[in-house]
């Protein structure tokens, strides 16, 4: 792959130019652009958020975004959006094999499948949770969502994310996120590839706080990645698709929509490797709560509830003492669910596999399996590296409605919750 350049730090008021001086100097709008490139302002957030808030970006492009044909409705395929109205899932604990790579030729957003969703995406609350699985670049076309920004945590093969502002590349390992609105066109770098995206409807991701842990650690602002401009003249018969208030649409464009020259401001697309994730845990006993591994949040408005946090579970040493180690039996009014990435998690040694997933819903009992119990209540607490691993959880703060794709398709494991009922009742009254 050619490597890219990025700028880093996160949120910062980037500028950019992919020819020199087409950026303007000093205001944003000036009379005549450079190189007769066309201004347009790009919102996320409502002109009078607060300052601290605010995320806007200045592009200076080759044509202004306004030249495209009609949208006509799309088949919708198997993406969904909230309210999910199509089933009715009872609070059972649900677990899914990975969704397989499909035969016939599929780009990204002919496999875009909807697993679940919460909140409303018309009320700007809540999230999309998908899986996309593709076996080729997206070719003459583009998407963008207006639904929300999306989540990009790939699990096999490597992309390029070709956005206005530029290219990210991302693998296994990273993830992306690409603000509401961005348009993009995703490449395939392998043969196939396949993901999890979380479509966050609400308030964008920031950075979760740190606490007494201080001014470093957990996800560092420097680490993430943000691409320099580089734009597309091209003209021909292309496809924009969008995502619009739950449906699918399209309409036709001469030219590539990526063609900004040169951008300023604070909502691009970035990257980061959460291999860079400064891990904290206890040095001392008892397992903490997960919520030490967010690497980012978006707020639902009550202050330490979040409408979606993405935490990972990255390779860390166990050195808890007289402690039970893996995650604790646990009912939780947050809904969790969570996807792997690589190797194996900690509650779970079996059937939870690399593009798997599981869904544990508001106050739904969940914890390790049989035998994980037996053999972390009995095993000698001497520090243990967990390598080569990544789980990760999506745990928001609304109920999440799995779809219909999602409790009929075949990747269903009907047989999940047995993973429990070994568990030995020990008790005798006797201490
Ligand atoms: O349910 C899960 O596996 C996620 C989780 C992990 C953990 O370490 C503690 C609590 C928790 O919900
Ligand atoms: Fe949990």
């Amino acid at each position: 792959m050619t490597e890219l350049n990025y700028m880093t730090g996160f949120g910062n008021e980037f500028e950019t130019e992919a020819l020199p001086g087409a950026l303007p100097i000093g205001q944003f709008s000036p009379q005549k652009v450079k190189y007769d490139l066309y201004a347009e302002q790009f919102n996320v957030t409502a002109f009078t958020a607060p300052r601290a808030e605010n995320r806007r970006n200045w592009f200076y492009r080759i044509r202004p975004s306004v030249i495209q044909g009609d949208y006509q409705a799309m088949d919708n395929g198997l993406i969904r959006t909230a309210p999910i109205t199509e089933a009715i899932a009872p609070p059972t604990m649900f677990r899914w094999s990975p969704v397989e790579i499909p035969a016939k030729p599929t780009d990204f957003i002919d496999g875009l499948k909807t697993m679940a969703a919460n909140g409303s995406a018309e009320g700007q609350a809540g999230i999309g949770i998908h899986v996309y699985v593709a076996n080729q670049s997206m070719q003459g076309r583009y998407f963008y969502n207006a639904d929300g920004e999306l989540l990009f945590v790939p699990q096999q093969g490597a992309l390029v994310l070709h956005t206005e502002c530029g290219k990210l590349a991302i693998k296994p390992g990273e993830i992306a996120v690409i603000p509401r609105g961005i348009k993009f066109n995703v490449e395939l770098l392998d043969e196939s590839a396949r993901g999890y995206i979380c479509e966050n409807y609400g308030h964008p991701y920031i950075l979760a706080e740190r606490g007494p842990v201080g001014a470093n650690g957990y996800a560092n602002d420097r680490d993430f990645q943000y691409p320099v401009a580089a734009f597309e003249d091209l003209e021909g018969n292309f496809e924009l698709v969008a995502k619009f208030n739950g449906n699918l649409f399209r309409c036709d464009i001469g030219h590539s929509p990526l063609d900004v020259v040169a951008w300023t401001g604070n909502s691009a697309p970035y990257k980061y490797d959460l291999s860079r994730f400064c891990t904290m845990n206890t040095v001392s006993f008892d397992h903490p709560d997960p919520s030490i591994f967010t690497v980012l949040t978006s707020p639902s408005g009550t202050p330490g509830v979040a409408n979606i946090d993405f935490v990972v579970f990255p390779p860390r040493w166990m050195v808890a003492e007289h402690t039970f180690r893996p995650p604790y039996y646990h009912r939780n009014i947050m809904s969790e669910f969570m996807g792997l990435i690589e190797g194996v998690y900690d509650a779970k040694e079996h059937g939870f596999v690399p593009g798997g997933m599981s869904l544990h819903n508001c106050m739904s009992p969940h914890g390790p399996e049989a035998e994980v119990f037996e053999k972390a209540s009995n095993a000698e607490l001497k520090p243990q590296r967990y390598e080569n691993t990544m789980a990760f959880m999506f745990e928001s703060r609304y109920v999440i409605s799995p779809t219909k794709f999602a409790l009929e398709g075949d990747h269903l494991q009907k047989d999940y919750t047995k993973c429990w009922q070994k568990i030995e009742k020990k008790f005798t009254g006797k201490a």
